[in-house]
């Protein structure tokens, strides 16, 4: 806009007067038919005239405070040129800027500086389109964002807040429901955004903190912007699909496809194991956490495959309900079966090794097997005290199967035996060494400590603030190596499905069972070594090692599976303490008093008080706070830190807190500094390194 001088009142009244006073003439000219349009013409072009000047004169306002507005920044021989205005008294699209030599245009703040003058005085979006430092030219484009909806209005002052009033709200987009879903800020401040974890943590929280949600950023700092964006809801249970194979091909064909999905991103992205490329998979969980679901998860989709499978089940009955279902051949629940089962799949891996190195055939002529081994602590433990009693003059003081396990992971990979190892805590013992290497897929289910996190991760962070109080979840990394956190698949366990002859679980399962022709792998029966053969071993153990492994139905005798029909008046009263005392019990509760034996697992896995893993209340600096600590943000309501706590980057006189609770909430809290606060910490776990 060129400005010009506020001379319309004086103009509008020349025509005006000029009209009416022509008119009252036009008689005595001989012209009087005409004086009503005259007299007309001349009131519409004074009334045009005064409105169009009191126009330019808001629009020769709004300017002038412009140039002030910018005068500090671009120096005194500069112009400010306006153009496109639009709207009443309205906005110039354009602001075209000469600016003086003295202007400070090298300064990474200049611009930020600029636009905000320009949003400020104008009161619209800017954004800078030219800048052209040689020529001291710059280029804004702006939009008026008060014809934009209140919602976005607030969004935009709500950036503003947050991100400074240099910050650019673009890109709208809404979700079904018509509200905001996702929007772009663009010319964020950069090094302050990219120096403080904690002040990104806060503006994310803030900002879901004002607008209701669960609200996530993308901070893209190389352009400075961040995409806002509504978080999409874990959710709390995802059945298990059905694993995609190709029936058609055969399982050596298929081998390197395998593709075994375990669970959901919070953008519902599957997360995988892929056998052909990582060998191994670890799975690390407190009781409680969803470890064995997730392993089911894993069986029954390897399963599908057509792999025969071998379970060595360290707690004995975690996978009971699995010994029937297709291509599982053998469930080890007792320490010498469990024994003679990796001494079998170690033989296995060895033979084939030496049929490569004789020539005699290649990794492609081998079908895979797939060998869980859950609960590793327990089974160590068993078998140490199982080996003492066992162990004749001359072996090993360790069993030499705990080598055996570690020789699988190392060179399962050429044979195609793949290990699923799983375990409650992660260890120094499996953890040292190049053991790490040996389990690039792990899974973390719920919550890690510190230790763990570092043993699982080498980060203290990762995975130390999943929410208690969501089961199943867990933390993973992803095929480009970030940690991730994923939702895993749920599968009912045919054992407690059957017991309570829930139908929808049953159907459930039955969708999950392999295809009629991939159904390859029958049942096998370990049998138990005779004294004979004892004695020609030379120990028990060497003897279960070399056990002889055959079809199930030639030795029905020693089945398991034929016998199982559990009455569950009988069981209940099997499992009473007075029953194991020798005590008839006389008392008989109602139904309803009762808890079903396995939904006793879920009681007795829930974590409470003191015995959670964290240590005992203390009144802590929150400055002192690491990630993964809980503190208590009020009286019985503990959250944990999901951030480093810093100085809050919006007001120095507080601590931001940025927190994760137990139900997958989350926030950002100012503490005062010098407050204290009543926080425990994740205590140090036995073997860790
Ligand atoms: N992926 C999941 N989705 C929903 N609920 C789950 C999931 N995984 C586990 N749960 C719930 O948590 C309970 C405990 O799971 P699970 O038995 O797998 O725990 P665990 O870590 O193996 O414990 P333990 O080591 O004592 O066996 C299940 O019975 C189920 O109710």
């Amino acid at each position: 806009m060129s400005v010009r001088s506020a001379s319309y009142v004086p103009q509008a009244a020349t025509w005006g007067l000029g009209g009416i006073g022509i008119a009252a003439a036009a008689p005595l000219l001989g012209m009087g038919e005409w004086a009503g349009w005259i007299g007309g013409g001349g009131v519409v072009v004074a009334g045009a005239v005064g409105v169009l000047g009191h126009r330019g004169q808001q629009r020769q306002e709004l300017h002038l405070s412009l140039e002030e507005g910018l005068a500090p920044l671009i120096g005194g021989r500069s112009t400010v040129v306006t153009r496109g205005w639009k709207g009443w008294p309205g906005t110039p699209t354009r602001v075209i800027i000469r600016y003086d030599a003295v202007a400070k245009d090298g300064d990474p703040n200049w611009k930020a500086a600029v636009v905000d003058a320009t949003q400020r005085r104008l009161d619209v979006s800017a954004t800078i389109t030219k800048h052209d430092r040689r020529g001291r030219r710059v280029v804004l484009t702006t939009r008026d964002v008060t014809k934009e909806n209140p919602v976005e209005q607030r969004v935009s002052r709500t950036i503003g807040d947050l991100l400074g009033s240099g910050a650019r709200v673009t890109s709208f987009k809404s979700g079904a429901d018509g509200d905001v879903a996702s929007f772009e800020v663009r010319h964020i401040p950069t090094t302050k955004v990219a120096s403080s974890g904690g002040y990104r943590a806060k503006v994310e929280r803030t900002f879901g903190h004002v607008h209701q949600g669960r609200w996530r950023c993308k901070w893209d700092l190389e352009h400075d912007k961040v995409l806002f964006e509504l978080r999409p809801p874990f959710p709390e249970v995802v059945e298990l699909p059905r694993a995609q194979v190709d029936t058609k091909r055969d399982v050596l064909a298929s081998y390197d496809k395998v593709s075994i999905d375990f669970g959901v991103d919070e953008d519902g992205n599957k997360l995988s194991w892929r056998p052909a490329v990582d060998p191994n998979l670890m799975v690390v969980g407190a009781p409680g956490t969803g470890k064995t679901v997730l392993e089911h998860n894993i069986l029954a989709s390897v399963a599908q495959w057509g792999w025969p499978i071998w379970v060595v089940d360290g707690k004995a009955i975690e996978f009971l309900g699995w010994r029937t279902w297709p291509n599982v051949q053998t469930v080890a629940s007792t320490v010498e079966t469990q024994v003679a089962v990796i001494s079998r799949a170690h033989e296995v891996m060895e033979h084939r090794y030496q049929l490569i190195v004789a020539g005699r055939a290649s990794e492609d002529d081998f079908e895979p097997l797939m060998l869980f081994i859950d609960e590793w602590s327990d089974f160590r433990a068993n078998l140490t005290d199982w080996y003492t009693t066992v162990k004749a003059k001359g072996m090993p003081t360790k069993a030499p199967v705990l080598q055996k396990v570690a020789s699988i992971a190392r060179k399962g990979r050429s044979s195609r035996v793949h290990l699923l190892f799983a375990t409650q805590r992660p260890d120094a013992e499996y953890f040292g060494g190049d053991m790490r290497d040996n389990f690039r897929c792990r899974i973390s289910m719920g919550r890690l400590s510190p230790q763990g996190a570092m043993m699982m991760y080498q980060d203290p962070n990762i995975g130390t603030t999943v929410p208690r109080g969501r089961r199943g979840r867990a933390t993973t990394i992803d095929e480009n190596n970030r940690p991730v956190e994923t939702q895993t698949y749920f599968v009912p366990d045919p054992r407690k499905a059957n017991r309570r002859g829930d139908q929808s679980q049953l159907d459930i399962l039955e969708g999950l069972m392999p295809d009629e022709m991939m159904r390859r792998h029958g049942r096998l029966i370990i049998v138990p070594p005779s004294d004979d053969d004892i004695d020609k071993a030379g120990s028990d153990y060497t003897a279960w090692c070399s056990a002889d492994w055959v079809p199930a139905e030639a030795r029905p005798d020693l089945d398991p599976v034929t016998n199982t029909a559990v009455d569950a008046q009988r069981a209940r009263e099997m499992a009473s303490p007075m029953a194991m005392f020798g005590i008839p019990s006389t008392t008989a509760r109602p139904a309803s008093d009762t808890v079903d034996i396995d939904d006793l697992d879920d009681v007795l896995n829930t974590t409470h008080g003191a015995d959670d893993g964290y240590g005992l209340n203390v009144d802590a600096d929150p400055l002192g706070l690491s990630i993964g600590d809980l503190v208590e943000l009020e009286p019985g309501y503990w959250v944990t830190v999901d951030e480093e706590t810093e100085e809050d980057p919006l007001d120095p006189s507080l601590v931001l807190l940025c927190w994760r609770d137990d139900e997958d909430n989350t926030g950002a809290t100012g503490i005062t500094l010098g407050e204290r606060v009543t926080s425990r910490r994740a205590l140090i776990e036995e073997g860790a390194l």
